[in-house]
């Protein structure tokens, strides 16, 4: 395990690495630390799941690695991403930078919560909106798209509106577009969380599938044991601190050490 301090004399293979990443929401009295100094690597090929009760602030640590939001204090970085920089080392929330922009946009896919598909698109023009933005051509974009859709079961819902699917539905697309997409890093919030089992099964099915696929990292929050069973390395977030890691098969290095 590698200290965050020590010298580095290869070149990082980490996708994202948190050292002493903290998020706060707010100020003075209002404040709210959603994530007190994490510690995290991630690495092609891992398997992550992080599991904690609603409020532990799950969602907020995966805006970190995401880049959707800038640490407040410590420092997220994107070693072996396209366009990587440190994306946050300020102290106080003026001082945070903005994230990195399109550069990074093909390398990291998101599934996230509530519906991510853009109503006036219809299920493959959403499947392949990532890759017509990082300027695939649209036939070629769709034809993955369809592929996508395919792999999921949900080729019969190419040609229909977001608002004519059921939500489970939505989430196979979602999972679908990640599949297109093949980013390195997969980035899931809760995206089992308002589904039956069986439907359940079936997007983190898609979503191990797409990792498998292209040797990708998949980070997922869920609260369901169940589900985090089915990731190789669990870790648990309680009170915004993210605990140590249980691991299962391979041993992986993936909590950093404490500075
Ligand atoms: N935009 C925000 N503004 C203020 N506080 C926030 C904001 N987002 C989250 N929080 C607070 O940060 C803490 C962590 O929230 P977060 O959504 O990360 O938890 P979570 O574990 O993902 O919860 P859930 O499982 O319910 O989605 C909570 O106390 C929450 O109220």
């Amino acid at each position: 395990m590698m200290s965050p301090d020590e010298p580095e004399t290869a070149p990082d293979d980490a996708l994202v690495v948190c050292r002493d990443a903290a998020l706060t929401f707010g100020r003075g009295a209002n404040a709210v630390v959603a994530v007190h100094g994490a510690h995290l690597r991630v690495r092609a090929g891992d398997r992550l799941a992080i599991v904690g009760p609603s409020g532990s602030g799950k969602s907020s640590l995966l805006h970190l690695l995401a880049g959707l939001e800038q640490p407040t204090s410590g420092t997220v970085t994107r070693p072996a991403l396209t366009g990587s920089q440190d994306i946050g080392t300020g102290t106080k929330p003026d001082d945070r930078q903005s994230a990195p922009e399109s550069d990074i946009r093909r390398d990291i896919g998101l599934v996230f919560q509530g519906d991510s598909l853009i109503p006036a698109l219809d299920v493959v023009e959403n499947t392949a909106l990532p890759l017509v933005l990082a300027g695939v051509p649209d036939a070629d974009a769709r034809r993955t798209a369809l592929a996508a859709l395919a792999q999921v079961g949900a080729e019969d819902l190419a040609e229909r509106l977001p608002e004519e699917i059921s939500g489970g539905q939505a989430q196979r697309v979602a999972a679908a577009r990640v599949l297109a997409q093949a980013p390195r890093l997969i980035l899931a919030d809760e995206p089992t969380g308002r589904l039956d089992h069986t439907t359940g099964g079936h997007v983190l099915d898609a979503l191990l599938r797409a990792a498998d696929h292209t040797g990708a990292a998949l980070v997922v929050t869920t609260h369901d044991p169940a589900v985090a069973a089915r990731l190789s390395t669990r870790l648990a977030m309680r009170d915004g601190r993210l605990l140590t890691a249980e691991t299962t098969g391979d041993p992986q290095d993936t909590t950093e050490e404490a500075s």
